[in-house]
């Protein structure tokens, strides 16, 4: 159980004339064992703050901490403390080599955690790992032989998810995990979040556009404009009596708030891989 807190938290990009705040001064706290959803319009600076808990932009000003110690600017002992904070992208292909078998991924990210806490993994445990890894994500072992190429987007999505608890983590920033998959599996990969998370015992923050998503899934949800967060609080307050008319613009421009905007329920058959070439 831990928490992530970014305080005072700016990420500058350019230089001189030509450089802009997409990060501005964010204070925002992801609570133990709590799923925080985080919303704005494009540009707003969601991806950037994500981005600067795990190391892929350097904030100006500010800190990043988890459960008290900075992480952010971290080396040695601390990076084996960011590697407790993992991040799901929107493309699960980014994460993915083609040329290696799902087996051969999770076993590299295996290895890669465990060099990062100073240990060694024992070679005859590691296909066992890959497979608790495996069936952690509902996928059955046999998807070890199986390339990226052949799965389907939630399939690959589940992978992506199985790669990112190779390093145990105590928070997950999940962003925009289902927004390239198609409808009908949007919400197995969702509610899959949503289990681990409570099973594991982390954190997440859910940054999505999609606010029935964001209803459905967190507790509290965090509101960025132009790179400032400018409301947060309880989901249901949020999103039913927003205190800012930005935020009330963004529940508008979504035209069916209060319908499922996906299916929770998924029709991917998880047991058996799809054959390799298959279209
Ligand atoms: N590496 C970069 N170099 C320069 N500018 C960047 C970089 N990454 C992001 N930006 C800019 O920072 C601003 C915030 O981008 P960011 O991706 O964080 O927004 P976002 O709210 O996540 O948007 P979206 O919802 O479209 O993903 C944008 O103006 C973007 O163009």
């Amino acid at each position: 159980m831990s928490e992530l807190e970014f305080r005072n938290v700016s990420v500058r990009f350019g230089r001189g004339r030509h450089s802009f705040l997409a990060v501005d001064d964010v204070n925002l706290i992801v609570p133990p064992r709590s799923i925080v959803g985080l919303v704005g319009e494009s540009g707003s600076g969601k991806s950037t703050l994500a981005r600067a808990a795990v190391g892929l932009c350097e904030p100006v000003t500010g800190t990043i901490l988890l459960d008290g110690d900075p992480i952010s600017h971290a080396r040695g002992a601390r990076a084996a403390a960011r590697q407790r904070v993992q991040m799901v992208f929107q493309d699960p292909y980014a994460c993915l080599d083609p040329r290696r078998t799902v087996g051969q991924s999770l076993l590299e990210a295996l290895e890669t955690a465990a060099r990062r806490r100073g240990e060694r993994l024992c070679r005859n445990g590691s296909a066992a790992e890959v497979t608790r890894l495996l069936e952690s994500v509902h996928l059955s072992a046999s998807y070890a032989a199986v390339m990226p190429a052949t799965l389907s987007g939630g399939q690959r999505q589940r992978v992506a998810l199985a790669r990112v608890l190779a390093a145990e983590p105590r928070v997950i920033l999940a962003d925009e995990v289902t927004s390239a998959l198609d409808v009908s599996v949007q919400g197995s990969v969702l509610n899959l979040l949503k289990e681990l998370a409570a099973e594991l015992g982390f954190s997440v923050l859910f940054i999505s556009h999609n606010l029935a998503v964001v209803r459905y899934l967190c507790d509290s949800v965090a509101v960025m404009k132009s790179g400032r967060l400018i409301e947060q609080g309880g989901v249901d307050q949020v999103l039913q009596n927003p205190r800012e008319d930005y935020t009330r613009k963004l529940l508008a421009a979504v035209p069916r708030m209060g319908h499922a905007l996906f299916a929770t329920g998924g029709n991917e058959n998880m047991s058996q891989p799809i054959p390799q070439g298959a279209p």
